[in-house]
């Protein structure tokens, strides 16, 4: 069975499309007296499919981590679908589902396929493990990888493993009563893959977009092609603050001078590079 043929695991949003699904406001990030996020503020809609992009320790990964709320800002405020987040994950849900699909794909190589994609469920939910299994099943049939439940994490190649966690990412819980839309945060999902192993997840990545359900997404990443083959709007981070926002067809004609550099990997211009 391909990716597209398989049925969608998360109903369709019931939110006004006009409200901001998150919103970054005035949001600092330190780290000793390393300032690495600052004033940072970022609106992403329902259904949109936004990169981060910008040299390496420039706070990408950072913004991440406090949009899944798994870390704390310094200053600034998150609003989810409107609502004002406080604290972090662990201390109050946030209105809708959050997954982030880390960079090294994060399984627990202690546990098989199945129970890695189904641990959300184990831990959260009281659904019977037949029931787990099957929808454990049914989100890796969505990533290509249907016959794999009972392998463990340290068999499986880097494109699969990736796969692997993207299934874990956007399992739903069927028991949840009111249906929420997911936001999708991926951290470098094709770092270190070959071109066609790179090829394979963007059109995951997409097609896991077009499902209504999970339409919206973050996705850090350096690759040309992922930056090209996924994203509607790019966000161009430099030292914590953002330099430049467009659609993705302008990443080619904008003057601005981080962008023009970035594209064209020149070591000469505003991005200074460490030695
Ligand atoms: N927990 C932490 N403690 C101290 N410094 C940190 C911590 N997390 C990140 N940093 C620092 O914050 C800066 C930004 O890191 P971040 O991972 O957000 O950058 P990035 O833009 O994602 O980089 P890359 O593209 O290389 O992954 C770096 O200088 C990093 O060393």
């Amino acid at each position: 069975m391909s990716v597209s043929e398989v049925n969608l695991i998360v109903p369709p949003s019931p939110y006004d499309k006009e409200e901001p699904l998150l919103e970054l406001k005035g949001i600092s990030k330190q780290f000793g007296s390393n300032q690495v996020l600052d004033n940072v503020d970022l609106t992403v809609m329902p259904g949109e499919a936004v990169a981060l992009i910008g040299p390496s320790g420039t706070g990408k990964s950072t913004i991440l981590r406090i949009v899944a709320g798994l870390l704390a800002p310094d200053s600034g405020d998150i609003f989810v679908t409107g609502q004002q987040r406080q604290g972090l994950i662990e201390d109050a849900k946030d209105p809708i589902n959050i997954g982030m699909v880390f960079q090294q794909a994060a399984l627990f190589d202690s546990l098989t396929v199945q129970e890695n994609v189904g641990f959300s469920l184990y831990q959260n939910s009281s659904l019977p493990d037949a029931e787990i299994r099957e929808l454990t099943k049914e989100a890796l049939a969505m990533v290509g990888l249907p016959n794999i439940c009972d392998r463990y994490p340290a068999e499986l190649s880097g494109g699969m493993r990736k796969r692997v966690s993207f299934a874990r990412a956007v399992i739903a819980n069927p028991q949840e009563n009111t249906p929420k839309p997911t936001l999708l945060l991926y951290d470098e999902p094709t770092a270190g893959l070959d071109p066609i192993a790179s090829t394979v997840i963007e059109d995951l990545i997409r097609n896991i977009h077009s499902n209504r359900g999970c339409s919206t997404y973050l996705i850090v990443t350096h690759q040309d092609s992922t930056i090209r083959r996924t994203a509607d709007r790019v966000v161009m981070l430099h030292k914590g603050s953002i330099q430049w926002m467009g659609p993705v067809s302008e990443i080619d004609t904008t003057p601005n001078p981080y962008v023009r550099q970035f594209f064209n990997a020149a070591t000469d211009g505003p991005i200074r590079v460490a030695n």
